[in-house]
């Protein structure tokens, strides 16, 4: 079933363990580093979420894909396949992938439509290669028949997530009841538009006995 991502943003690592630490309560914690104008030293960032590992979802996102700073894709590129060998899961890019060679299996592979709703084709063709090793997630803007569309992607790939962006966020509640294995939220700070505060989300969520799975449940080969 869902789990609830509270989505971090991340200026710097100085107190980034302090403020894990006040959100226990979550699912998973998502770590936006691209509010970081540059990426943290490996080692002192492996240092600062030792303790949480378990929980973390890291996301460089694309400035072209709703990130807050440009960040060098080489130094993102490496920085990924560093804590892939600490066993984190990350966030990348579709449109990453096809630009670089970074492992994706048992990681979220992602895209988001901010400009434009695509056809259901073009998600499929962008997912497909993924869909198997990877849970899948698409972000969408919510303009014309994103519903449909949000709905026929969680038939088609059943390790998924989906989410609108920019309307009621109690849209993203029927989306976890669709299917969605992620619903991410706020921790003060909307990360996206549309997000609700991810206390609110356990909330709701939990009178429905929505549960959080283990995303990843067989090992890394
Ligand atoms: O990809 C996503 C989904 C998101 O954009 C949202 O719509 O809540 C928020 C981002 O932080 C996250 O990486």
């Amino acid at each position: 079933m869902t789990c609830v991502v509270a989505s971090l943003p991340v200026r710097s690592i100085a107190e980034l363990n302090e403020r894990i630490k006040r959100l226990r309560d979550a699912d998973l914690i998502e770590l936006r580093l691209d509010y970081m104008h540059e990426l943290p030293p490996v080692d002192e960032f492996i240092k600062k979420v030792e303790d949480f590992k378990d929980k973390t979802i890291v996301t460089v996102r694309d400035v072209n894909e709703g990130g807050v700073n440009k960040i060098s894709e080489s130094s993102k590129a490496d920085f990924l396949k560093a804590i892939y060998k600490e066993g984190i899961i990350y966030d990348v890019e579709v449109r990453f992938l096809k630009r670089n060679i970074v492992p994706y299996e048992n990681m979220i592979v992602s895209i988001h439509y901010f400009d434009y709703l695509p056809t259901f084709e073009e998600v499929r063709n962008n997912l497909s290669s993924y869909a198997n090793r990877a849970l899948v997630k698409v972000a969408v803007i919510g303009t014309g028949k994103y519903k449909q569309l949000l709905a026929r992607v969680l038939e088609e790939f059943p390790n998924s997530a989906v989410m609108p962006m920019g309307v009621n966020p109690l849209e993203r509640i029927a989306f976890s009841l669709l299917g969605s294995k992620l619903i991410y939220a706020h921790t003060g700070e909307e990360t996206a538009k549309g997000q609700m505060y991810y206390k609110d989300v356990k909330n709701i969520l939990s009178y429905f006995n929505v549960e959080c799975e283990k995303l990843f449940p067989n090992p890394r080969l």
